[in-house]
């Protein structure tokens, strides 16, 4: 069997919330293989965002273990964890998180130059030209449209060719035509380029166009649904949130 590409086993997060304690996350246990495409779905305050960002490095789980790329994430300290995230996951936010005074060339270099290596101008351009932006590498965000601008997060998430990317309400800025446009990016990262891409949505529209959906109540995996359409996941979403 092949091994998972990223790997939770029995994963809780508990906040001290004053006197009484939040669990955001009550016992996920998944596999995700490499080159698929996940979204993460469920109501609000379900743990979605706890969940990426326990996966992602960003936050540490109160028990359980995330094994990303062969990596035990709480076996690393914070420097670790640091270098892991800059060589081996990408990031795309729902605000793009573009900074504002550089070109798009420079927003995508920027993950490289953080990492201390060379820019390579042409892997820059080509992530930029992948992502359909080649002519607006010398703009800066406020001269992009916001769908551009996603565009832009997306090619710097590519541009040290991530084994992971973690992409939280990726269209959630976006209209309809442009959210289809990096939904196919991101699709095309997963199937081409057989990264593994976890995708944090409301939308079963966007949902739909992942592998499979993981649908979370009350910090626990209630559902796996594997190639739904965005009607059966609509569906399945309304029932998740009557039972909250
Ligand atoms: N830093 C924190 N301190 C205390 N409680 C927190 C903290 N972060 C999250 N929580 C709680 O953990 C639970 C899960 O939150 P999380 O943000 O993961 O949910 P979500 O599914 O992403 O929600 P939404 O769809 O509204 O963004 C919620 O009850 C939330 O209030």
């Amino acid at each position: 069997m092949t091994k998972p590409m990223l790997s939770i086993r029995d994963l809780r997060r508990e906040y001290d919330a004053g006197s009484s304690r939040v669990i955001a996350l009550d016992g996920v246990t998944v596999d995700l293989t490499a080159g698929t495409f996940t979204a993460v779905m469920g109501p609000s305050g379900s743990g979605k965002s706890t969940l990426l960002h326990c996966a992602a490095g960003l936050d540490r789980p109160t028990s359980g273990e995330v094994t990303l790329d062969g990596v035990r994430l709480g076996d690393l300290d914070e420097t670790g964890l640091t270098l892991l995230r800059r060589e081996r996951i990408g990031f795309v936010f729902q605000a793009f998180n573009l900074i504002s005074s550089l070109t798009a060339a420079h927003n995508v270099a920027l993950p490289v130059r953080l990492a201390g290596r060379r820019i390579d101008q042409a892997a820059v351009m080509a992530a930029l030209d992948e992502v359909g932006l080649a002519d607006r590498a010398q703009h800066r965000p406020v001269e992009l449209s916001g769908g551009q601008q996603q565009r832009v997060a997306i090619a710097r998430a590519m541009v040290t060719r991530p084994a992971v990317i973690f992409a939280d309400e990726p269209t959630g800025a976006l209209d309809n035509q442009t959210s289809r446009r990096v939904l196919e990016l991101l699709r095309d990262l997963a199937t081409g380029r057989g990264q593994t891409i976890v995708m944090v949505t409301h939308d079963p529209v966007a949902a739909a166009v992942a592998d499979s959906v993981l649908l979370l109540t009350d910090g626990r995996l209630v559902d796996h649904l594997d190639g739904a359409s965005a009607e059966a996941i609509a569906s399945r979403m309304a029932r998740a949130e009557a039972t909250c």
